[in-house]
């Protein structure tokens, strides 16, 4: 079987990196979420104080920026390291949640990490998920898939996730957070959340997690099958 290039993109908490981590154990292929580099970014921003409208503050800031992944086997999931510290836990929190579609929104922020993404995607064989794969980091990924889900049942989902990891909070500050965060990531000028042309649509709001890494995975057996 050809080894291909999976995009996974679409709006906040629709199921983008569990099914992308699922689909990419199923195939013995690389995962990246590369909403966890700019939550990383937004990380360093926040705790060394960036001016993020000086644009030679955000450029100095960004050269001592180092992001790695470091596979966790407890959790059979890569963790996120930020210049040699494990951030896994810290870039989850609702905080960043509420910083990181700003910073992601700088050019300099997406140069930097779609560099870095398209380095790491280079041998194929990798599931990537984030808002503009499809249309910026590999625009010939040979599978694309646009993920959404209704607000409601995504905001559900988040609260239950940050339950689960001490987080108890207010439904309505979620829903807020995921209609935030989508409205900056659709409007920003560069690399802007967007459906790919060729991209196949997956509404997950009644499907299960199995449900929906199926589809993916039916999706590849016939991309695979098409190259032959
Ligand atoms: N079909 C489903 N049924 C129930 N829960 C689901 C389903 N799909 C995803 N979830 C849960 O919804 C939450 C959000 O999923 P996930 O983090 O994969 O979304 P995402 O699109 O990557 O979000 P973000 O863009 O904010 O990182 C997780 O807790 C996940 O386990
Ligand atoms: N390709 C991407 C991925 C993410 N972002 C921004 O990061 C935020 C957090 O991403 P999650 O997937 O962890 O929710 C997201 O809201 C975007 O602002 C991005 O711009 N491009």
């Amino acid at each position: 079987m050809s080894d291909i290039i999976i995009a996974l993109d679409g709006f906040s908490s629709c199921g983008k990196s569990t099914t992308a981590r699922h689909v990419a154990a199923a195939l013995h292929y690389a995962f990246l979420d590369t909403g966890a580099m700019y939550r990383a970014v937004a990380l360093y921003f926040h705790r060394q104080q960036v001016n993020t409208a000086d644009l030679q503050a955000v450029k100095e800031a960004l050269a001592h920026v180092e992001i790695t992944f470091e596979f966790n086997p407890s959790k059979q999931a890569s963790d996120t390291i930020l210049n040699g510290e494990n951030v896994e836990g810290e870039i989850r929190k609702m905080y960043i949640s509420d910083l990181v579609s700003q910073v992601a929104a700088i050019p300099e922020v997406r140069h930097a990490m779609v560099a870095q993404q398209q380095r790491m995607g280079e041998k194929k064989a990798i599931v990537m998920d984030g808002r503009d794969i499809g249309t910026v980091v590999f625009p010939q990924a040979e599978l694309k898939i646009f993920m959404t889900a209704e607000p409601h049942i995504r905001a559900q989902r988040r609260k239950l996730e940050l339950l689960q990891k001490g987080e108890d909070l207010p439904l309505e500050e979620i829903i807020e957070n995921l209609r935030k965060r989508d409205e900056i990531d659709s409007n920003r000028s560069e690399g802007p959340l967007k459906r790919a042309a060729d991209a196949i649509d997956l509404d997950t709001s009644y499907r299960t997690m199995d449900e929906q890494v199926e589809f993916v995975l039916d999706h590849v057996r016939r991309v695979q099958g098409e190259k032959r």
